[in-house]
């Protein structure tokens, strides 16, 4: 069967084994490695499509839960789709719904056939499983699709992560067979197995021996160190094939963004721009800035000095200090818009900085003027 996704590998960055590449997908073909903005209920929160063009977004994702739930699939399917009805015309992942059904519902049964769980917003009971998780995808025409998966909590026993890990790969080949639009929809596998190398080898030989088109890393960015996440990337991306493109998912901060890139990442989303923008924290150059903090309140600089962004263009600490002080919605806008364009344009210098082989160089440079630590 033909796939509606294809990863066209580029170039492999001399210094670090970082990969250049481009998605293809119905909905364009985009550059990687590339940050997603996530829009959980069709909308990249406070963002326009138009905006989210202008500062280059390629791929945006949503939520399959939290669509199912609101306003329904089948409205969305009515409306020709979640690109019509959300107005966007470029691509769109949606996740399997299984990571909010754990991280949302705090009851919750497993078992072979799915998961019994609660609405998070009535308590009602409700049912997910591999077939219904991909016959909502389906409905939704999302351009990317992610397989039904269990991703347990961190930190997990071997035991039990052994037998997860083994439904994960048994539900991944019922979501293949219950997948009614394989040539419009790339469906992903997810690759678990927490931090135990013989079980993500494990999980990875599973689902690569199902062929997918493309392969997400899941299991990470659940409260693990940021170096039990490079040790599991580091002997988990070379087990996946390298024609496929590899999605990280939830991740992240600038540096997961760079360090996993360097472990040969394509795709990441995460929540983190809009989530901190919307409490006042913006991510720049020279690292975190909270705007609430009084030292801004006389401060006419942009947030960043090294940002050619809208909001950077034309508004300054005081103002945008003033508008979040005082809940003014457009406060929330500037800062989430910055922080998006924030990442898509870090990603921009990541794949600059692969293309003339120091993505290392880079990685140093950026941590230094952000602060983080080099090890
Ligand atoms: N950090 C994570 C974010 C996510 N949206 C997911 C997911 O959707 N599925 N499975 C996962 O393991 C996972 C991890
Ligand atoms: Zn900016």
């Amino acid at each position: 069967m033909t796939s509606p996704i294809r990863f066209e590998l580029i170039k492999t960055c001399k210094q670090t084994g970082a990969r250049l590449g481009v998605l293809h997908t119905p909905h364009g073909s985009f550059e990687t490695p590339m940050f997603m903005p996530v829009g959980t209920l069709a909308t990249v929160k406070t963002l326009s499509p138009e905006e989210l063009k202008e500062m280059g977004a390629g791929v945006i994702l949503s939520n399959t839960y939290h669509l199912w739930l609101r306003p329904g699939h089948e409205i969305i399917k009515e409306a020709g789709g979640l690109h019509s009805f959300m107005n966007w015309d470029r691509g769109i992942l949606t996740d399997s719904g299984g990571f909010q059904v754990f991280s949302l519902s705090d009851f919750r049964k497993i078992e072979e056939e799915g998961v019994y769980f609660r609405n998070h917003l009535n308590g009602d009971k409700l049912f997910l499983s591999p077939e219904k998780a991909i016959e909502i995808q389906n409905a939704l025409g999302s351009d990317i699709i992610m397989a039904f998966d269990e991703c347990p909590p961190y930190p997990a026993t071997y035991e039990y992560m052994k037998q997860s890990v083994e439904r994960t790969s048994r539900w991944a080949e019922r979501c293949l067979k219950a997948h009614k639009r394989p040539d419009e929809q790339g469906l992903f596998g997810i690759v678990q197995g927490g931090e135990f190398e013989g079980l993500r080898r494990q999980s990875a030989q599973d689902l690569v021996s199902l062929d997918f088109p493309g392969y997400a890393i899941g299991g990470l960015s659940v409260g693990e160190p940021k170096e039990v996440m490079n040790r599991v990337l580091e002997f988990t991306t070379p087990l996946l094939p390298v024609n496929k493109p590899r999605y990280l998912m939830g991740v992240g901060s600038p540096d997961s963004l760079i360090d996993g890139a360097i472990r040969g990442i394509d795709m990441f989303d995460c929540v983190l721009p809009t989530r901190i923008g919307r409490n006042g924290t913006v991510m720049t150059s020279q690292g975190r800035v909270v705007i609430k903090n009084a030292q801004y309140a006389r401060d006419f600089s942009p947030l960043d000095p090294n940002c050619d962004c809208y909001t950077c263009r034309n508004y300054t600490r005081a103002y945008i200090r003033h508008l979040i002080k005082c809940d003014e919605t457009f406060g929330i806008r500037l800062t989430s818009y910055h922080n998006v364009y924030f990442l898509i344009k870090l990603m921009e210098q990541v794949r600059q900085a692969i293309r003339e082989d120091r993505l290392r160089d880079f990685r140093d440079e950026f941590f230094e003027r952000y602060g983080f630590n080099k090890p």
